[in-house]
């Protein structure tokens, strides 16, 4: 689904982030990326989704070389992907349910299976009370699961997160952990920078590592370890099985 081929990522007057990278992320996987601050896990995340192109090397998405992939292309490129950002890039004026409906009202879906799928999210990620919301009047860790919610909402094909449980306390980063699971499930190749120890050992994917410019793969056991499952089964199962 993702190749990187001898990559190397060079900021404009910076010696480069990343040097002669080359990875496979396979279609169906679900993976950490790891690394110290500063190590270039958004950086690596950015070249993902096509927001940085690589200095050298080659990368290609979906099969496709991203150099030959025009400008014009990207923006439906980017509608497989959901993004979680660290900066969680909400819309300002749409209230939390108009920021997570939106990948739905672009992708046509009709008004009724919006009001049926977003709140029922929402209430998911523990919202329920703030659909009406705008993001400035929610706190930071509010705002982020908004930004989970719209990234999940559409099933991407890839769901690309960074630190997407960093303003989160440990139960609520459990509980969108499994939501990205279930998503997994469906299909969904997940990659999730982050830098939560704990939460890498719980489940215990396979990680990409960014060290001094490299990326490695560190294995995990395959399968996660058993976890109690949340209460109830999730939007999104309901959703696959409506
Ligand atoms: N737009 C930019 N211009 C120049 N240097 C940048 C830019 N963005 C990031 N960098 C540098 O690239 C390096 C990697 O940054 P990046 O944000 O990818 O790291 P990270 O591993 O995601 O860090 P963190 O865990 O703190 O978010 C850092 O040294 C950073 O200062």
């Amino acid at each position: 689904m993702i190749q990187f081929d001898r990559v190397e990522l060079r900021y404009p007057g910076s010696p480069a982030i990343l040097r002669d990278v080359s990875f496979a992320v396979e279609e169906g996987s679900f993976q950490f990326i790891t690394g110290a601050s500063g190590a270039g896990k958004s950086s690596l995340l950015k070249l993902m989704y096509l927001g940085l192109k690589p200095s050298r090397g080659r990368l290609s998405l979906f099969g496709e070389n991203a150099e030959a992939i025009s400008r014009d292309g990207i923006p439906a490129l980017r509608r497989r992907i959901g993004i979680v950002f660290q900066d969680f890039r909400l819309i300002p004026h749409l209230s939390a349910l108009d920021n997570v409906a939106l990948p739905l009202r672009i992708a046509g879906a009709r008004e009724s299976a919006i009001r049926e799928y977003v709140p029922e999210l929402l209430e998911w990620v523990g919202l329920s009370g703030h659909l009406d919301a705008l993001p400035h009047t929610l706190s930071g860790g509010q705002q982020q699961r908004v930004a989970i919610a719209r990234a999940v909402i559409g099933r991407p094909q890839l769901l690309l997160a960074d630190e997407p449980t960093g303003n989160v306390d440990d139960g609520v980063a459990v509980r969108l952990l499994y939501l990205f699971e279930e998503l997994h499930k469906m299909g969904t190749t997940v990659l999730i920078a982050t830098h939560n120890r704990a939460l890498v050992e719980r489940f215990s994917y396979s990680c990409l590592n960014v060290e001094d410019g490299r990326v490695s793969m560190v294995r995990g056991p395959g399968m996660r370890r058993p976890v109690p499952r949340p209460v109830g089964d999730s939007p999104a199962e309901r959703q696959r099985g409506g």
